[in-house]
């Protein structure tokens, strides 16, 4: 520790008082508090409320309704906020209004306890000179009906008052003549559409020029007075606040005992997301006055889909009443939003079973992620929520039935690939495990719903879509079968599949497509040097040399014919291996997996040509190239292969 700072010890040093160069502190204060200009109107239409709500402490019986009125003259460049509130002595003029870090507010809800006063800093007021270059208020109080003030200052440092004729009724009007760059603010359509947002909670009415409609019309849905069904009310509040997208379903956010006092209301947004995108959208409110139009934080980050409106005393304001503390009661509000959007969601899929159809439909893939962050929603969710597949939208209910009792999802990025059109032939629908979050749902779904999960193009999956043959084919058939059927960097498997009706699949290495394409001498100019040296290490350890699989299934007839031709030495065996050699030169071809090997199409379909004319050459009477395991079920099913393949 320095010398000169030990704890405990009373300086003995003369004390003085700090200088406020108070020119500056206004200029900082007016033109660096606040992010828009907007806020100024903001900070007068509340002063205008809290002085209707001391006029109502101050003179119960009074008979004033309370209005608040703005009117924009874009001609004179001004906008004049008028209440019909409490007013200000000359007195209190000087005191309160023209003293920064002072006002009358604090001090009245200090000694009355009235929690909607909304005024705090004694700052507010102030903020009007960073839109205005020159400030008129006048005023009559409503204790000296029978005298008007006027005070007048240009940049807020100096001020005059002089005395006027009282207003017709007690109140204050606020006269600003703006800036020219904040000349924009004078334009009524603006005015009411910054008003509306600012005002919504507001009890008093707000009235943009002689619009006979306040800004602020539409019943609050959380108070109580809102007459009629809850869900029809808070669906019209949601679709006048939500400015951006039209509300699926809303629903209401209730203080949790003790821990936070927020009120308000949450609603699903129309418009799509697609996996990471954040529409997330909440405004909050203090005391009825908007405090943060974009307070997305407090709703979890999974719901990117969510917009809303809360309102909550414990929240502490900055200074410029633009943001929010990040304490503990702002901790525990985003638990409790969490826990409303989940509530919510939960009532809708009860209660609104067309909208909760919607937004299944409309969030899918960003409900899919969301589950994963919420044990309840992955309760709620993990049999309706739709799951992107081969064959459309499935929720992992549909896709596990019609996979047998298993949930297929395929890793792979392109789709289309082998296992597709395989699961294709047997109707099985594969999840797109490439899609955001589809792949770790579906593990979990398999976990909670006691379900097998196939992962195709891992090599468990692919395990579980070859598996191994009853018996080993002797090593001369294998070399026969390899050479009748392969071509260059294909590697023969022998193996059982379904449907038995598809003879051979050719599947490609993956890892081998990679090593191709990263070697590629054109991969030079398209990968930045480093990502390319990186790439290259890693595929100079894959072999490479096997670019494709060719699976044979000696459980379909064709094969088992074909072994069983070979076997007994008939000549037509190496015809029908030329045919099956071809049928996998097309299908690799149709699949779009020939790339990287598969053999020549056009010599294939030529080779179809050359086996059938074989086939049907004529024969002398009673000699038949064709045996009787081939002419009978065994042939019939083998030409059925080809066709579903
Ligand atoms: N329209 C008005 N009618 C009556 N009194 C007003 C009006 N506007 C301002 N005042 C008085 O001027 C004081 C200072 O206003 P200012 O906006 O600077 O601060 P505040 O509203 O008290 O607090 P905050 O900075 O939190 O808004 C108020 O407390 C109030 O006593």
């Amino acid at each position: 520790m320095s010398e000169g700072l030990q704890p405990g010890r009373e300086p003995d040093r003369d004390l003085r008082t700090t200088e406020v160069d108070l020119g500056g502190l206004v200029g900082v204060l007016a033109t660096h508090l606040y992010s828009t200009p907007l806020v100024a109107l903001r900070e007068l239409v509340q002063n205008a409320h809290d002085s209707h709500i001391r006029r109502r402490l101050e003179d119960p019986d009074s008979t004033v309704r309370p209005v608040i009125r703005v009117r924009g003259d874009a001609e004179r460049r001004t906008v004049a906020i008028e209440d019909t509130g409490a007013g200000l002595t000359e007195p209190e003029i000087h005191a309160y209004l023209a003293t920064v870090g002072t006002g009358y507010t604090r001090l009245l809800r200090e000694v009355t306890g009235d929690q909607s006063l909304i005024g705090a800093f004694g700052l507010g007021f102030l903020s009007a000179f960073s839109v205005a270059e020159e400030v008129a208020v006048t005023t009559t109080s409503h204790r000296e009906p029978a005298a008007g003030h006027r005070y007048r200052s240009r940049g807020g440092e100096q001020y005059s008052v002089e005395a006027v004729a009282p207003r017709p009724v007690p109140g204050t009007v606020v006269e600003l003549l703006l800036k020219p760059e904040h000349a924009h603010l004078a334009d009524e359509y603006a005015l009411r559409e910054a008003l509306a947002r600012y005002c919504a909670l507001l009890p008093i009415p707000v009235h943009v020029g002689d619009d006979p409609t306040p800004v602020n019309d539409v019943p609050v849905p959380w108070r109580q007075e809102v007459p009629g069904d809850p869900h029809t009310a808070r669906m019209r509040f949601a679709t006048a606040f939500g400015r951006r997208f039209e509300p699926l379903t809303a629903f209401p956010v209730t203080p949790v005992d003790g821990t936070t006092d927020a009120v308000g209301l949450l609603w699903v947004q129309d418009g799509g997301t697609y996996g990471s995108s954040d529409n997330r959208d909440l405004s909050v409110y203090l005391r009825g006055m908007l405090l943060s139009e974009d307070a997305r934080d407090l709703l979890p980050s999974w719901a990117g889909f969510i917009g809303g409106v809360i309102e909550s005393t414990r929240l502490t304001p900055t200074a410029s009443r633009e943001d929010l503390q990040r304490d503990e009661h702002y901790r525990a509000l985003q638990q409790a939003l969490a826990d409303a959007v989940v509530d919510g969601l939960y009532e809708t899929a009860r209660l609104h079973p067309a909208a909760w159809r919607r937004i299944l439909a409309r969030h899918g893939q960003d409900l899919l992620g969301a589950a994963l962050c919420d044990d309840r929603l992955f309760t709620l969710l993990a049999d309706d929520v739709p799951v992107p597949t081969s064959q459309g939208d499935l929720t992992a209910g549909a896709l596990r039935a019609a996979g047998g009792g298993a949930v297929h999802v395929a890793l792979g990025s392109g789709g289309g690939g082998f296992e597709e059109m395989l699961y294709r032939a047997m109707q099985v629908p594969i999840a797109r495990g490439d899609r955001y979050a589809v792949l770790p749902f579906l593990r979990r779904y398999a976990r909670l719903r006691d379900c097998r999960i196939v992962e195709l193009g891992s090599e468990s999956g692919n395990r579980e879509l070859f598996r191994d043959p009853e018996r080993p084919l002797p090593a001369e058939e294998a070399a026969w079968l390899s050479a009748a059927l392969t071509d260059q960097g294909e590697q023969l498997v022998p193996a059982r599949f379904d449907p038995p009706g598809l003879p051979l699949v050719l599947v490609p290495d993956r890892e081998a497509e990679l090593k191709a394409r990263i070697e590629d001498d054109q991969a030079d100019a398209r990968i930045p040097t480093a990502a390319l040296r990186l790439a290259r290490a890693f595929t100079a350890k894959t072999d490479g040399t096997v670019k494709a699989r060719l699976y044979l299934n000696l459980a379909s007839p064709a094969v088992e014919q074909l072994l069983t031709a070979y076997r007994t030495g008939h000549t037509g065996s190496t015809t029908a291996a030329g045919l099956l050699r071809s049928l996998k030169v097309i299908m690799a071809a149709a699949s779009g997996s020939s790339g990287s090997s598969g053999g020549d199409l056009t010599a294939a379909l030529a080779g179809v040509g050359t086996a059938v004319a074989a086939l049907t050459a004529a024969v002398p009477e009673g000699l038949s190239v064709v045996p009787d395991t081939l002419s009978g079920s065994g042939r019939h099913d083998a030409l059925q292969g080809e066709g579903t393949a």
